[in-house]
């Protein structure tokens, strides 16, 4: 197939070093994906936001050279009927390294599967991080709202998410039941006849690496806690033993030791010696307490499905899924990203939060080691807060706010840096 990305000619190649650290050039290409519906929107005050952070914080030392490459409807357009994913997008993804990308659609039912999750699986960016934090302003449903500050660490290659199922009354899914009923004793399928599949796998390895993530994390950062979040009461040999491997983990790789007998443990940061508490919690509790004692959470480790819900659920104490970032990580690539998708009603009208991606950019400044580049980002969106120029999200629910549209609101954040 030919090649439609223009590689930009004044750019090097961020690489991985053998210890894992980056070599980031003064002038490296970042892939981007526009991403569809409001990607169109959220994406381009991105990149200016970005390039005037890095111009300000380096005086021209510094720049981004910006490489378009496709997934999604706007690949469909550029490559042809059909081509949602193509190999050289995944090549360049790998290949550069550190890039960005907007939300694409999945549709529910039928039609294709989430090219988000595919990525994902594919370049084996096994875990989706979500730090969520209140900016100073923010309208927010919960009286303290500054008390919610967590990270939260969602294993991204398994569990449901892996696309392991199978449609009520196929062939396959009567195979699998079957299978199910006479080999396994299985018993418990109500109207057997017709019935979905799914399957769910949760590995140890694919724990410990997540859980390994999550507590070095912790470690790097000072943070108090890591909570192992799952489903384990029902769902024994999956979420049960995610946070079985998880405390395993504490305890044999980092000299953990049992709490008051346990489950609980306690590791000591090596870096300066104050306890870190290796926890769990069952998901629905979960979503009560981060609602009623938010305080008591930290970093968060879980899995896939819940590791969505509860993203949405954290952003919404925040102040919404306008301004909450994420990143996929795994060994050397990352792809950073928005929580949010294509929010398809407003697509186009130059009218929602680029807030997600933005400060996804700053998670990307900062992974790159641009960390005064980066703090601008922050000192921009706490500016434009406290300003009360905000995009429809927030001025909905703020008194005496300034209604800003998409690509003004970026704006508003540059004056502010
Ligand atoms: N990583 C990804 O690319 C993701 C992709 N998706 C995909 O996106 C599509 C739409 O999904 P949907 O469930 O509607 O979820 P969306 O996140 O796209 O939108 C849900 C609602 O969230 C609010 N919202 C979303 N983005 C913004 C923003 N930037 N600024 C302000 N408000 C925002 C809007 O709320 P309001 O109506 O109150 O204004 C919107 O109606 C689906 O195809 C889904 O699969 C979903 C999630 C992640
Ligand atoms: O891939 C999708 O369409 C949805 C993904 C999602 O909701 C998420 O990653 O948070
Ligand atoms: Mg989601």
């Amino acid at each position: 197939m030919e090649s439609k990305i223009v590689v930009p000619a004044d750019g090097q190649k961020i690489t991985v070093n053998a210890d894992g650290s980056l070599n980031v050039p003064n002038n490296p290409i970042i892939p981007f994906i526009e991403g569809d519906g409001i990607g169109v929107d959220v994406t381009p005050p991105m990149m200016k936001v970005l390039d005037a952070a890095v111009e300000k914080a380096y005086g021209g030392e510094k720049k981004i050279s910006w490489m378009e490459v496709y997934c999604g409807e706007k690949s469909t357009q550029v490559y042809g009927e059909d081509v949602w994913l193509p190999e050289e997008t995944l090549t360049a993804v790998k290949d550069y390294v550190v890039s960005i990308k907007g939300p694409l659609t999945t549709p529910v039912g039928g039609g294709i599967r989430s090219l988000n999750v595919a990525l994902r699986q594919m370049l084996d960016l096994y875990t989706c991080l979500r730090p969520v934090r209140y900016y100073e302003g923010t309208p927010s449903p919960l009286k303290q709202p500054e008390l919610t500050d967590m990270v939260i660490f969602r294993e991204n290659s398994e569990d449901i998410y892996a696309g392991i199922e199978f449609k009520a009354g196929t062939d396959e899914a009567k195979k699998v039941i079957s299978f199910l009923q006479n080999e396994m004793g299985v018993t418990k399928i109500r109207f057997s006849e017709n019935c979905g599949i799914g399957v769910k796998p949760v590995s140890k390895a694919g724990t410990e690496r997540l859980v390994k993530a999550a507590i070095d994390y912790a470690i790097q950062n000072d943070r108090p806690s890591v909570t192992l979040v799952h489903k384990g009461n029902i769902m024994k040999f999956t979420e049960g033993s995610f946070k079985d491997w998880g405390y395993e983990l504490a305890l044999n790789e980092y000299a953990g030791e049992l709490l008051d007998g346990g489950p609980w443990v306690k590791i000591k940061n090596p870096n300066n010696g104050k306890e870190i508490i290796i926890k769990d919690v069952i998901a629905d509790a979960f979503l009560q307490q981060i609602l009623l004692r938010p305080a008591e959470y930290d970093v968060i480790a879980t899995l896939n499905l819940n590791g969505d819900y509860v993203s949405d659920a954290l952003a919404a104490q925040v102040g919404g899924i306008g301004i909450a970032p994420g990143a996929n990580i795994g060994d050397g690539i990352a792809l950073f990203e928005a929580t949010h998708g294509t929010a398809p009603k407003y697509a186009g009208q130059d009218k929602v939060n680029p807030g997600s991606l933005i400060l996804s950019g700053e998670m990307m400044l900062r992974h790159m080691g641009w960390t005064e580049a980066a703090d601008l980002i922050v000192k921009g969106m706490e500016g434009a807060i406290a300003a009360k120029t905000v995009t429809y999200d927030f001025e909905r629910l703020m008194e005496g706010a300034t209604l800003l549209k998409c690509s003004e609101f970026g704006d508003a954040m540059i004056t502010n840096m």
